[in-house]
Protein backbone atom coordinates (compact mmCIF):
# COMPACT_ATOMS: atom_id res chain seq x y z
CA UNK A 1 0.00 0.00 0.00
CA UNK A 2 1.21 3.60 -0.23
CA UNK A 3 3.76 4.54 2.09
CA UNK A 4 3.21 8.43 1.97
CA UNK A 5 2.24 11.36 3.98
CA UNK A 6 -0.79 12.50 2.71
CA UNK A 7 -2.95 15.89 3.28
CA UNK A 8 -4.78 13.73 6.54
CA UNK A 9 -1.20 13.88 7.65
CA UNK A 10 -0.95 17.54 8.06
CA UNK A 11 -1.84 20.23 10.98
CA UNK A 12 -1.98 23.71 11.69
CA UNK A 13 -2.55 24.72 8.26
CA UNK A 14 -4.21 28.07 9.51
CA UNK A 15 -3.26 30.84 7.82
CA UNK A 16 -0.28 28.33 5.67
CA UNK A 17 -0.14 28.83 1.85
CA UNK A 18 0.24 25.69 0.87
CA UNK A 19 0.73 25.26 -3.14
CA UNK A 20 -1.30 22.12 -4.51
CA UNK A 21 -0.39 20.45 -8.05
CA UNK A 22 -3.71 19.19 -9.84
CA UNK A 23 -3.91 17.24 -12.71
CA UNK A 24 -6.15 20.14 -15.04
CA UNK A 25 -5.18 18.97 -18.16
CA UNK A 26 -8.63 18.94 -19.35
CA UNK A 27 -10.09 18.56 -22.88
CA UNK A 28 -10.99 21.64 -24.21
CA UNK A 29 -13.00 22.68 -27.38
CA UNK A 30 -13.53 26.81 -28.02
CA UNK A 31 -12.22 27.29 -24.84
CA UNK A 32 -15.03 25.14 -23.15
CA UNK A 33 -14.39 21.97 -21.12
CA UNK A 34 -15.50 18.90 -22.49
CA UNK A 35 -15.34 15.98 -19.55
CA UNK A 36 -14.77 17.44 -16.17
CA UNK A 37 -13.41 14.61 -13.80
CA UNK A 38 -10.08 15.55 -13.34
CA UNK A 39 -11.56 18.83 -11.98
CA UNK A 40 -14.30 16.71 -9.77
CA UNK A 41 -11.55 14.38 -8.80
CA UNK A 42 -9.54 17.40 -7.79
CA UNK A 43 -11.92 18.93 -5.40
CA UNK A 44 -11.99 16.64 -2.49
CA UNK A 45 -8.44 17.62 -1.57
CA UNK A 46 -9.18 21.31 -1.74
CA UNK A 47 -12.11 21.52 0.09
CA UNK A 48 -10.44 19.89 3.06
CA UNK A 49 -7.11 22.06 3.00
CA UNK A 50 -10.00 24.83 2.75
CA UNK A 51 -11.91 23.79 6.09
CA UNK A 52 -8.55 24.09 7.86
CA UNK A 53 -8.03 27.77 6.99
CA UNK A 54 -4.97 27.35 4.46
CA UNK A 55 -4.47 29.33 1.69
CA UNK A 56 -4.77 27.45 -1.55
CA UNK A 57 -2.22 28.03 -4.46
CA UNK A 58 -3.55 25.16 -7.41
CA UNK A 59 -0.92 24.38 -10.61
CA UNK A 60 -1.46 22.25 -13.31
CA UNK A 61 -0.36 21.85 -16.91
CA UNK A 62 -2.59 21.88 -19.54
CA UNK A 63 -1.24 20.72 -23.19
CA UNK A 64 1.76 20.87 -25.00
CA UNK A 65 2.55 24.77 -25.05
CA UNK A 66 6.77 24.24 -24.99
CA UNK A 67 6.99 27.33 -23.07
CA UNK A 68 4.76 29.36 -25.37
CA UNK A 69 1.66 31.38 -23.55
CA UNK A 70 -0.69 30.10 -25.88
CA UNK A 71 -4.32 31.48 -25.38
CA UNK A 72 -5.66 28.23 -26.64
CA UNK A 73 -4.09 26.12 -23.44
CA UNK A 74 -4.54 29.04 -20.79
CA UNK A 75 -5.97 27.06 -17.62
CA UNK A 76 -8.57 30.14 -17.44
CA UNK A 77 -11.52 27.90 -17.83
CA UNK A 78 -11.00 25.73 -15.44
CA UNK A 79 -11.45 28.48 -12.23
CA UNK A 80 -15.10 29.24 -13.37
CA UNK A 81 -15.66 25.37 -13.17
CA UNK A 82 -13.64 24.88 -9.69
CA UNK A 83 -15.40 27.74 -8.01
CA UNK A 84 -18.96 26.33 -9.22
CA UNK A 85 -17.44 23.06 -7.03
CA UNK A 86 -15.88 24.46 -4.51
CA UNK A 87 -18.58 27.43 -3.64
CA UNK A 88 -15.66 29.54 -3.13
CA UNK A 89 -14.20 32.14 -5.94
CA UNK A 90 -10.75 30.95 -7.27
CA UNK A 91 -9.53 33.42 -8.65
CA UNK A 92 -6.83 33.48 -11.65
CA UNK A 93 -3.55 35.57 -12.69
CA UNK A 94 -3.00 35.68 -16.42
CA UNK A 95 0.73 35.73 -15.86
CA UNK A 96 2.68 34.09 -18.87
CA UNK A 97 5.32 34.27 -16.39
CA UNK A 98 3.25 31.54 -14.06
CA UNK A 99 5.25 33.20 -11.21
CA UNK A 100 5.86 36.84 -11.99
CA UNK A 101 5.29 39.95 -9.64
CA UNK A 102 0.96 40.04 -10.05
CA UNK A 103 1.11 36.86 -9.39
CA UNK A 104 3.59 36.62 -6.39
CA UNK A 105 1.55 40.11 -4.80
CA UNK A 106 -2.22 37.94 -4.98
CA UNK A 107 -0.55 35.04 -3.39
CA UNK A 108 0.83 36.88 -0.96
CA UNK A 109 -2.36 38.67 -0.44
CA UNK A 110 -4.46 35.32 0.13
CA UNK A 111 -6.22 35.19 2.97
CA UNK A 112 -7.47 32.08 4.98
CA UNK A 113 -9.94 30.01 3.03
CA UNK A 114 -9.07 31.66 -0.47
CA UNK A 115 -8.12 29.73 -3.69
CA UNK A 116 -5.57 31.19 -6.16
CA UNK A 117 -5.12 28.98 -10.15
CA UNK A 118 -1.70 29.99 -11.19
CA UNK A 119 -1.42 29.81 -15.05
CA UNK A 120 -0.34 26.81 -17.02
CA UNK A 121 2.83 25.80 -15.63
CA UNK A 122 4.42 24.95 -19.21
CA UNK A 123 4.02 28.02 -20.56
CA UNK A 124 7.61 27.99 -19.02
CA UNK A 125 9.87 26.26 -21.06
CA UNK A 126 11.52 25.39 -17.75
CA UNK A 127 8.71 23.13 -16.60
CA UNK A 128 9.52 20.19 -18.60
CA UNK A 129 13.44 20.84 -17.81
CA UNK A 130 13.18 19.04 -14.51
CA UNK A 131 16.54 17.31 -13.67
CA UNK A 132 18.11 18.59 -17.43
CA UNK A 133 18.81 21.89 -16.77
CA UNK A 134 19.39 24.18 -14.08
CA UNK A 135 17.37 27.02 -15.05
CA UNK A 136 14.17 24.65 -14.03
CA UNK A 137 15.71 24.26 -10.30
CA UNK A 138 15.31 28.08 -10.86
CA UNK A 139 11.58 27.94 -12.03
CA UNK A 140 10.96 25.07 -9.51
CA UNK A 141 12.13 27.05 -6.43
CA UNK A 142 9.95 30.01 -7.50
CA UNK A 143 7.29 27.86 -7.85
CA UNK A 144 7.90 26.57 -4.23
CA UNK A 145 8.67 29.99 -2.66
CA UNK A 146 4.94 31.13 -3.05
CA UNK A 147 3.94 28.62 -0.94
CA UNK A 148 5.18 28.43 3.02
CA UNK A 149 6.52 25.24 2.74
CA UNK A 150 3.58 23.17 2.08
CA UNK A 151 3.26 21.01 -0.94
CA UNK A 152 0.75 18.66 -1.93
CA UNK A 153 0.43 16.37 -4.93
CA UNK A 154 -2.74 15.48 -6.04
CA UNK A 155 -1.98 15.17 -10.17
CA UNK A 156 -2.24 11.62 -11.03
CA UNK A 157 -2.73 11.98 -14.66
CA UNK A 158 1.05 13.50 -14.50
CA UNK A 159 2.29 11.55 -11.73
CA UNK A 160 4.40 9.21 -14.88
CA UNK A 161 6.48 13.02 -15.08
CA UNK A 162 9.25 14.39 -13.31
CA UNK A 163 8.65 18.16 -14.11
CA UNK A 164 9.19 21.11 -11.99
CA UNK A 165 5.49 21.36 -10.39
CA UNK A 166 4.95 18.27 -9.47
CA UNK A 167 8.83 16.99 -8.61
CA UNK A 168 10.90 19.85 -8.81
CA UNK A 169 9.14 22.09 -5.94
CA UNK A 170 9.73 19.11 -3.48
CA UNK A 171 13.41 20.16 -3.20
CA UNK A 172 12.86 23.41 -2.29
CA UNK A 173 9.51 22.84 0.35
CA UNK A 174 9.75 21.13 3.70
CA UNK A 175 6.10 18.80 3.87
CA UNK A 176 4.99 17.28 0.74
CA UNK A 177 2.31 14.91 0.74
CA UNK A 178 -0.22 13.87 -1.90
CA UNK A 179 -3.54 14.37 -2.41
CA UNK A 180 -6.51 12.12 -1.71
CA UNK A 181 -6.82 11.49 -5.72
CA UNK A 182 -3.76 10.50 -5.81
CA UNK A 183 -4.08 8.26 -2.44
CA UNK A 184 -7.12 7.10 -4.17
CA UNK A 185 -5.91 6.23 -7.56
CA UNK A 186 -2.63 4.48 -6.25
CA UNK A 187 -5.02 2.49 -3.86
CA UNK A 188 -7.33 0.81 -7.42
CA UNK A 189 -4.45 0.17 -9.31
CA UNK A 190 -2.53 -1.07 -6.43
CA UNK A 191 -5.12 -3.24 -5.05
CA UNK A 192 -5.49 -4.59 -8.66
CA UNK A 193 -2.00 -5.28 -8.94
CA UNK A 194 -0.17 -6.06 -5.89
CA UNK A 195 -3.30 -7.58 -3.86
CA UNK A 196 -5.71 -8.92 -5.50
CA UNK A 197 -8.90 -11.08 -5.06
CA UNK A 198 -8.43 -14.09 -7.31
CA UNK A 199 -10.03 -14.73 -10.38
CA UNK A 200 -7.91 -11.17 -11.89
CA UNK A 201 -8.77 -10.76 -15.36
CA UNK A 202 -7.06 -7.87 -17.66
CA UNK A 203 -8.40 -6.75 -20.41
CA UNK A 204 -6.00 -4.95 -22.98
CA UNK A 205 -7.56 -3.42 -26.09
CA UNK A 206 -6.88 -0.18 -28.24
CA UNK A 207 -4.34 0.41 -30.95
CA UNK A 208 -0.84 0.11 -30.15
CA UNK A 209 0.73 -2.64 -28.98
CA UNK A 210 4.36 -1.13 -28.57
CA UNK A 211 2.73 1.17 -25.85
CA UNK A 212 1.52 -1.95 -24.22
CA UNK A 213 4.15 -3.73 -24.42
CA UNK A 214 5.44 -4.08 -20.82
CA UNK A 215 2.08 -3.50 -19.21
CA UNK A 216 1.39 -7.00 -20.74
CA UNK A 217 4.38 -8.56 -19.61
CA UNK A 218 4.40 -7.04 -16.40
CA UNK A 219 0.38 -8.30 -15.98
CA UNK A 220 1.21 -11.81 -16.98
CA UNK A 221 3.13 -12.44 -13.67
CA UNK A 222 -0.04 -11.28 -11.96
CA UNK A 223 -3.33 -12.37 -13.78
CA UNK A 224 -4.88 -15.46 -14.07
CA UNK A 225 -6.53 -14.43 -17.21
CA UNK A 226 -5.40 -11.82 -20.06
CA UNK A 227 -7.74 -10.57 -22.89
CA UNK A 228 -6.59 -8.99 -25.57
CA UNK A 229 -8.75 -7.38 -28.29
CA UNK A 230 -9.25 -4.66 -30.38
CA UNK A 231 -6.85 -3.27 -32.69
CA UNK A 232 -3.79 -4.80 -30.47
CA UNK A 233 -5.19 -8.60 -31.50
CA UNK A 234 -3.83 -8.18 -34.40
CA UNK A 235 -0.76 -8.17 -34.45
CA UNK A 236 -1.00 -11.35 -32.29
CA UNK A 237 -3.29 -13.09 -35.12
CA UNK A 238 -0.30 -12.26 -37.49
CA UNK A 239 2.56 -13.77 -35.55
CA UNK A 240 0.10 -17.08 -35.33
CA UNK A 241 0.14 -17.56 -39.32
CA UNK A 242 -3.85 -15.88 -39.74
CA UNK A 243 -4.75 -13.49 -42.18
CA UNK A 244 -5.20 -9.78 -41.23
CA UNK A 245 -5.62 -8.06 -44.21
CA UNK A 246 -5.27 -4.34 -43.84
CA UNK A 247 -5.91 -4.71 -39.88
CA UNK A 248 -3.57 -2.58 -37.76
CA UNK A 249 -0.43 -4.79 -37.05
CA UNK A 250 2.79 -3.98 -35.73
CA UNK A 251 5.49 -5.90 -37.63
CA UNK A 252 8.27 -5.40 -35.80
CA UNK A 253 6.59 -6.74 -32.59
CA UNK A 254 5.57 -10.28 -34.03
CA UNK A 255 8.20 -12.03 -32.13
CA UNK A 256 7.48 -10.15 -29.25
CA UNK A 257 3.70 -11.03 -29.19
CA UNK A 258 5.37 -15.23 -29.83
CA UNK A 259 6.95 -14.42 -26.83
CA UNK A 260 3.80 -13.15 -24.86
CA UNK A 261 1.80 -16.04 -25.99
CA UNK A 262 4.83 -18.56 -24.25
CA UNK A 263 4.92 -16.79 -21.51
CA UNK A 264 1.38 -17.49 -20.55
CA UNK A 265 1.41 -20.68 -21.48
CA UNK A 266 4.51 -21.84 -19.14
CA UNK A 267 2.55 -19.27 -16.27
CA UNK A 268 -0.58 -21.21 -16.32
CA UNK A 269 -2.14 -17.76 -17.24
CA UNK A 270 -4.89 -17.62 -19.95
CA UNK A 271 -4.16 -15.49 -22.94
CA UNK A 272 -7.41 -15.01 -24.88
CA UNK A 273 -7.65 -13.54 -28.41
CA UNK A 274 -10.26 -13.07 -30.40
CA UNK A 275 -11.74 -16.25 -32.48
CA UNK A 276 -13.82 -14.04 -34.77
CA UNK A 277 -13.53 -10.78 -36.22
CA UNK A 278 -16.23 -8.32 -37.46
CA UNK A 279 -14.29 -6.82 -40.73
CA UNK A 280 -14.91 -3.35 -42.77
CA UNK A 281 -14.05 -2.62 -45.91
CA UNK A 282 -13.42 1.28 -45.18
CA UNK A 283 -12.62 3.17 -42.28
CA UNK A 284 -16.01 4.26 -41.57
CA UNK A 285 -19.06 3.37 -40.08
CA UNK A 286 -21.27 3.10 -42.96
CA UNK A 287 -19.05 0.61 -44.62
CA UNK A 288 -19.49 -3.15 -45.72
CA UNK A 289 -19.36 -5.59 -43.06
CA UNK A 290 -18.56 -8.82 -42.72
CA UNK A 291 -18.13 -11.41 -39.58
CA UNK A 292 -14.90 -13.77 -40.50
CA UNK A 293 -12.87 -15.74 -38.55
CA UNK A 294 -9.77 -14.82 -40.72
CA UNK A 295 -9.45 -11.04 -41.94
CA UNK A 296 -10.26 -10.74 -45.91
CA UNK A 297 -7.61 -9.12 -48.37
CA UNK A 298 -8.13 -5.45 -48.41
CA UNK A 299 -10.24 -5.55 -45.45
CA UNK A 300 -9.46 -4.73 -41.26
CA UNK A 301 -10.94 -5.93 -38.40
CA UNK A 302 -12.37 -3.19 -36.60
CA UNK A 303 -14.20 -5.20 -33.82
CA UNK A 304 -13.87 -8.89 -32.47
CA UNK A 305 -16.85 -11.13 -33.32
CA UNK A 306 -20.15 -12.53 -31.49
CA UNK A 307 -18.18 -15.78 -30.95
CA UNK A 308 -14.77 -13.79 -29.28
CA UNK A 309 -18.13 -12.00 -27.45
CA UNK A 310 -19.36 -14.87 -25.88
CA UNK A 311 -15.67 -16.32 -25.33
CA UNK A 312 -14.71 -13.19 -23.63
CA UNK A 313 -17.93 -13.21 -21.58
CA UNK A 314 -17.65 -16.41 -20.18
CA UNK A 315 -14.18 -15.45 -19.20
CA UNK A 316 -14.85 -12.83 -16.92
CA UNK A 317 -17.84 -14.94 -15.30
CA UNK A 318 -16.94 -15.08 -11.57
CA UNK A 319 -13.91 -12.50 -12.14
CA UNK A 320 -13.24 -10.97 -8.43
CA UNK A 321 -10.80 -8.13 -10.04
CA UNK A 322 -10.82 -6.59 -13.12
CA UNK A 323 -8.21 -4.11 -14.77
CA UNK A 324 -9.08 -2.63 -18.15
CA UNK A 325 -7.23 -0.65 -20.79
CA UNK A 326 -8.12 -0.20 -24.45
CA UNK A 327 -11.28 -0.71 -26.31
CA UNK A 328 -12.17 -4.16 -28.28
CA UNK A 329 -12.64 -1.98 -31.27
CA UNK A 330 -13.52 1.27 -33.42
CA UNK A 331 -16.40 2.21 -30.97
CA UNK A 332 -16.74 5.85 -32.12
CA UNK A 333 -18.31 3.55 -35.15
CA UNK A 334 -22.02 2.59 -33.63
CA UNK A 335 -21.42 -0.65 -35.97
CA UNK A 336 -18.36 -1.44 -34.59
CA UNK A 337 -19.27 -0.64 -30.84
CA UNK A 338 -20.52 -3.98 -30.26
CA UNK A 339 -17.77 -5.84 -29.08
CA UNK A 340 -16.71 -2.88 -26.30
CA UNK A 341 -20.37 -2.59 -25.80
CA UNK A 342 -20.49 -6.20 -24.62
CA UNK A 343 -17.41 -6.23 -22.50
CA UNK A 344 -18.07 -3.33 -20.86
CA UNK A 345 -21.67 -4.91 -20.10
CA UNK A 346 -20.14 -7.84 -18.90
CA UNK A 347 -17.34 -6.05 -16.90
CA UNK A 348 -20.15 -3.89 -14.89
CA UNK A 349 -22.64 -6.38 -14.15
CA UNK A 350 -19.78 -8.83 -11.94
CA UNK A 351 -20.90 -8.36 -8.27
CA UNK A 352 -18.51 -8.34 -5.67
CA UNK A 353 -15.82 -7.44 -8.00
CA UNK A 354 -13.06 -4.76 -8.05
CA UNK A 355 -12.87 -2.98 -11.49
CA UNK A 356 -10.69 -0.51 -12.74
CA UNK A 357 -10.71 1.51 -15.90
CA UNK A 358 -7.77 3.35 -17.05
CA UNK A 359 -6.44 5.26 -20.42
CA UNK A 360 -8.10 8.15 -22.15
CA UNK A 361 -10.58 6.10 -24.99
CA UNK A 362 -11.52 3.26 -22.70
CA UNK A 363 -12.43 5.74 -19.94
CA UNK A 364 -14.43 7.53 -22.68
CA UNK A 365 -16.11 4.44 -23.58
CA UNK A 366 -17.02 3.25 -20.63
CA UNK A 367 -18.90 6.66 -20.40
CA UNK A 368 -20.19 6.78 -23.83
CA UNK A 369 -21.84 3.49 -23.46
CA UNK A 370 -23.22 4.48 -19.95
CA UNK A 371 -21.75 2.08 -17.83
CA UNK A 372 -19.21 4.84 -15.93
CA UNK A 373 -20.72 4.40 -12.56
CA UNK A 374 -21.12 0.95 -12.31
CA UNK A 375 -17.13 0.59 -12.45
CA UNK A 376 -15.24 1.01 -8.95
CA UNK A 377 -12.74 2.87 -10.32
CA UNK A 378 -12.34 4.68 -13.31
CA UNK A 379 -8.86 6.21 -13.60
CA UNK A 380 -8.11 9.96 -14.69
CA UNK A 381 -4.00 8.85 -15.63
CA UNK A 382 -4.22 7.25 -19.05
CA UNK A 383 0.17 7.24 -19.18
CA UNK A 384 0.71 6.90 -15.71
CA UNK A 385 -2.16 4.29 -14.86
CA UNK A 386 -0.01 2.59 -17.57
CA UNK A 387 2.98 2.72 -16.44
CA UNK A 388 1.55 1.85 -12.98
CA UNK A 389 0.81 -1.28 -14.14
CA UNK A 390 4.19 -2.12 -15.94
CA UNK A 391 4.86 -1.92 -12.49
CA UNK A 392 7.15 1.21 -13.12
CA UNK A 393 8.03 3.72 -9.79
CA UNK A 394 5.75 6.98 -10.15
CA UNK A 395 8.15 9.58 -9.42
CA UNK A 396 5.01 12.20 -9.12
CA UNK A 397 4.37 9.65 -6.08
CA UNK A 398 8.06 8.89 -5.08
CA UNK A 399 8.94 12.49 -4.37
CA UNK A 400 6.17 12.69 -1.41
CA UNK A 401 7.40 12.05 2.34
CA UNK A 402 7.59 8.66 3.35
CA UNK A 403 5.13 7.96 6.34
N1 LIG B 1 -9.48 -3.06 -34.54
C1 LIG B 1 -9.16 -1.77 -34.47
N2 LIG B 1 -8.71 -1.10 -35.56
C2 LIG B 1 -8.41 0.22 -35.49
N3 LIG B 1 -8.49 0.95 -34.38
C3 LIG B 1 -8.93 0.33 -33.27
C4 LIG B 1 -9.29 -1.04 -33.26
N4 LIG B 1 -9.67 -1.36 -32.01
C5 LIG B 1 -9.58 -0.24 -31.26
N5 LIG B 1 -9.14 0.79 -32.02
C6 LIG B 1 -8.94 2.17 -31.61
O1 LIG B 1 -8.05 2.26 -30.53
C7 LIG B 1 -8.21 3.53 -29.96
C8 LIG B 1 -7.83 3.48 -28.50
O2 LIG B 1 -6.51 3.00 -28.38
P1 LIG B 1 -5.58 3.32 -27.14
O3 LIG B 1 -5.13 4.75 -27.25
O4 LIG B 1 -4.53 2.28 -27.12
O5 LIG B 1 -6.57 3.17 -25.89
P2 LIG B 1 -6.55 3.94 -24.51
O6 LIG B 1 -6.64 5.43 -24.80
O7 LIG B 1 -7.76 3.44 -23.80
O8 LIG B 1 -5.27 3.56 -23.87
C9 LIG B 1 -9.65 3.91 -30.18
O9 LIG B 1 -9.70 5.16 -30.81
C10 LIG B 1 -10.21 2.80 -31.07
O10 LIG B 1 -10.99 3.28 -32.15
O1 LIG C 1 -3.29 13.87 -19.97
C1 LIG C 1 -2.28 13.35 -19.48
O2 LIG C 1 -1.84 12.12 -19.84
P1 LIG C 1 -2.82 10.93 -20.45
O3 LIG C 1 -3.47 11.47 -21.71
O4 LIG C 1 -1.87 9.80 -20.71
O5 LIG C 1 -3.84 10.62 -19.38
C2 LIG C 1 -1.49 14.03 -18.39
O6 LIG C 1 -2.02 15.30 -18.06
C3 LIG C 1 -0.02 14.14 -18.77
O7 LIG C 1 0.11 15.00 -19.87
P2 LIG C 1 1.37 14.87 -20.84
O8 LIG C 1 1.28 13.52 -21.52
O9 LIG C 1 1.25 16.05 -21.79
O10 LIG C 1 2.62 14.96 -19.98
Amino acid sequence: MLNKKTVDDLTGLQGKKVLVRCDFNVPLKDGVIQNFNRIDGAVPTIKKLLDQGARVILCSHLGKPKGEPLPEMSLEPVAPALSERLGVEVKFVNDPKVTGPETRKIAEELKDGEVLLLQNTRYRVEETKYGKDESADEYAKKLASLCDGIFVNDAFGTAHRAHCSNVGVTKYTTTNVVGYLMEKEIKFLGQAVENPVRPFVAILGGAKVSDKINVINNLLDKVDTLIIGGGMAYTFAKAQGKEIGNSLCEEDKLDYALEMIKKAEAKGVKLLLPVDNLEGKEFSNDTERKVVSEIDPGWSGFDIGPKSIELFKDALKGAKTVVWNGPMGVFEFSNFAEGTLEVCRAVAELSDATTVIGGGDSVNAVKRLGFADKMTHISTGGGASLEFLEGKELPGVAAADNK
